[in-house]
């Protein structure tokens, strides 16, 4: 898929880590129990740029609390997320959400489509907070990452219209239409058969490859996570490398 090409003018760091997360600790309070859960207990993880990485652990392990942390959707209890070299720690609101809009591609259990529009316009919304030739452009730009995940002949297929694996590729591209550096997906070929779901996960992994960009996966399916460059798995609130 030839998406937006990256910003030229945008400095480089090809030896700075994509992402670093260093000593993040989440809690959640419970009704009726005095003691807070520790969900996230001191986590710590480096994705160099041009890098994957995969998060593996049970259900309940903290895996979306985690992901939704790296996205910046929400803030650890303790420790600090560093992306592209930007310390989110004390990053005012706007800022982060800036930061995230301009950097972050999600590819989430939950697809939140619209089911009133067509599969372009789907793809085109992240395009319409653009100002310029990304928003001018964006119909163009929504085929062509909907052709990149083989949606090319269903451009104008409402949700309504799509199978559970086509709306889940909708959702793909509108994760991609930004040209985001870092892409974090969580169960992104669920809804996928074999051959599609290695088709979308070869378009993520390449994307990922390019210098200067990132994929966070989380995932049940291990052959999956062996795709990526380094397996961790997050258990009792710890994230332990897996050298298997
Ligand atoms: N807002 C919240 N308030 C209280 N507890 C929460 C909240 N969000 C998550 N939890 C709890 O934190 C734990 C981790 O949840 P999380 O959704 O991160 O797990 P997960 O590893 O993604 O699970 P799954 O694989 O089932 O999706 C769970 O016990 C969950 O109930």
């Amino acid at each position: 898929m030839t998406l937006p090409a990256a910003d030229a003018s945008a400095p480089q760091h090809a030896a700075e880590p994509a992402v670093q997360v260093t000593g993040v600790t989440k809690r959640f309070k419970l009704r009726g129990r005095r003691d807070p859960l520790v969900v996230l207990d001191d986590i710590h993880l480096t994705v160099p740029s041009g890098g994957s990485v995969a998060i593996v652990g049970l259900s309940g392990a903290g895996k979306s609390t985690l992901l939704n942390i790296l996205g910046l959707l929400d803030r650890p209890d303790e420790g600090t997320i560093t992306v592209f070299g930007t310390d989110t720690t004390r990053l005012p609101e706007r800022q982060r959400a800036s930061l995230r809009g301009k950097t972050i591609g999600f590819v989430f259990q939950q697809l939140n489509l619209l089911s009133g529009r067509s599969a372009r316009q789907q793809v085109a919304v992240p395009l319409l907070y653009e100002g310029g030739r990304a928003l001018r452009r964006r119909g163009e730009l929504a085929d062509e990452a909907l052709t990149r995940v083989g949606l090319g002949e269903r451009l104008h297929s409402k949700v309504s219209e799509l199978s559970g694996g086509e709306q889940q590729r909708v959702a793909i591209a509108r994760a991609l239409i930004r040209d985001p550096r870092l892409i974090l997906a969580d169960e992104p070929t669920g809804a996928l058969d074999p051959v599609t779901a290695g088709q979308v996960m070869d378009l993520l992994f390449a994307t990922a490859r390019e210098d200067g960009r990132a994929l966070i996966l989380v995932t049940h399916d291990h052959a999956l996570a062996r795709r990526a460059d380094a397996v961790h798995v997050l258990d009792a609130g710890r994230l332990a490398l897996d050298e298997n």
